[in-house]
């Protein structure tokens, strides 16, 4: 049997399987087993056809790739919000092409991607599927582009599909620290009450993945999907706008609802309606940060921004350094900031401070001794030394000359 027939297999026992207190352990296996099969699917086979593994380049600051059914007007969005960089950049999926274009906001200049066909086969391993998962991976951001019309049923639709290929939208990574080791069982351990899971649920887990001895560490309310996330390793925590298209279809009531969603942005392409929002939104989800450099006793380079991101711990004085010039960083002495990161202006930070979107700094180097001054330096010690000597011995002769008198 196929793994395509194990996995049809597995979803229709789940289906039919009633979900309580007696079966969860069965559904949790099942659910292991599932994303075994669906692991197996999008690896790599070890000898692929060539061109396999062909990606698309990247390009510009960040990479935001759009997923939607057809004719929901992707073609249009992107022709409208981008420079669309020409046919010959397209990049070809078997059946599928993918046409890529480039926003230019705040400064920087941001990759929109056109992922067609994300939905047909590609959670099956069919086709070049898994190139356009692995393409969809590698982005900043998710558009998932509706139409206002059947927004609902499609939105879940995808969802699933990008689920079942390991794509998490607008989730956090669960904190959970899988330790494997060499004797003692499989041990679950968490920093708070565990409403969801029990170590009998996870040792069963961890056995279908023949793991026999490891701790897991839980620092949150976890489910057993977050367990078997954990243990596979492989998925991707995204960022996800959902964008409603031709509200100019739909009520203005219709609309209203839509928009009032978290993370929902409604637009027409027809009417340009909405396109600074939509820009806003995704340069806010993208959490891009803009740094100007300045000289000493010059004014601020205000043209080509430093385009850092805001990653968990923010973004510091050391990556905007380290995005100058690596070798910068020996050098780094201090720096001096103006704008809101500042608590006076200018103030002097060091390599750990937080800086904020449209900051400028100047960065002083350690003072370089030069090898002249060097020499300089050595010759006056010579000298001193010299010196010193030359007074000593004369001070000897005169306590000499003392003495005889
Ligand atoms: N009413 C309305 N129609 C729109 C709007 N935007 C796009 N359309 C129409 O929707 C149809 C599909 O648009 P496309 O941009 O080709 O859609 P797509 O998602 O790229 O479709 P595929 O290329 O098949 O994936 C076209 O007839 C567009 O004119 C809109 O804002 N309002």
């Amino acid at each position: 049997m196929g793994v395509l027939e194990k996995i049809k297999e597995i979803e229709e026992e789940m289906a039919r399987t009633q979900k309580n207190k007696a079966t969860e352990y069965h559904l949790g296996l099942l659910k292991a087993k599932l994303a075994k099969y669906r692991t197996q699917l999008l690896e790599p086979a070890s000898k692929g056809p060539k061109g396999e593994g062909f990606e698309v380049q990247k390009f510009g600051n960040a990479r935001v790739c759009m997923i939607g059914f057809p004719s929901v007007g992707k073609s249009t969005l992107l022709s409208s919000i981008t420079e669309t960089e020409s046919l010959a950049a397209a990049y070809e999926f078997t059946t599928l092409t993918c046409i890529p274009g480039v926003i230019n906001y705040n400064d920087t200049k941001i990759q929109l991607l056109d992922l067609p066909g994300i939905i047909e086969g590609a959670a099956d391993g069919r086709g070049r599927g898994r190139q356009v998962i692995a393409v969809a991976k590698a982005s900043d951001l998710v558009l998932m582009v509706l139409d206002a019309q059947k927004s609902e049923e499609h939105k879940a639709k995808l969802t699933y599909e990008l689920e079942k290929v390991g794509i998490r939208l607008n989730q956090e990574r669960p904190d959970i620290t899988v330790t494997i080791n060499k004797t003692g069982g499989v041990k679950l351990i968490s920093t708070c009450q565990l409403t969801r899971i029990d170590e009998k649920q996870v040792k069963n887990i961890f056995s279908e993945y023949k793991i026999h001895n490891a701790t897991i560490l839980c620092r949150q309310d976890v489910t057993i999907d977050d367990i078997i996330d954990s243990i596979e390793g492989n998925r991707k925590y995204v960022r996800c706008l959902y964008v409603y298209n031709k509200i100019d279809t739909i009520s203005i009531e219709e609309v209203d609802m839509i928009a009032r969603q978290p993370n929902n942005v409604v637009i027409s392409c027809h009417q340009k309606l909405n396109f600074d929002y939509l820009l806003e939104k995704i340069w806010e989800n993208l959490g891009l940060v803009r740094i100007y450099t300045k000289r000493k006793g010059q004014p601020p380079d205000l043209g080509d921004p430093l385009i850092l991101t805001h990653g968990r711990n923010g973004c510091t004085i050391k990556s905007a350094v380290e995005q100058i010039h690596r070798d910068l960083i020996k050098d780094f002495a201090h720096a001096t900031v103006w704008g809101k990161s500042a608590k006076f202006m200018p103030q002097k930070v060091g390599l750990n401070h937080i800086l904020c979107d449209e900051d400028v700094i100047q960065i002083y180097k350690k003072a370089k001794t030069s090898t002249k001054a060097k020499e300089s330096n050595k010759l006056v010690s010579i000298t001193e030394k010299k010196d010193v000597k030359k007074e000593a011995k004369d001070m000897k002769d005169q306590k000499a000359k003392d003495k005889k008198k």
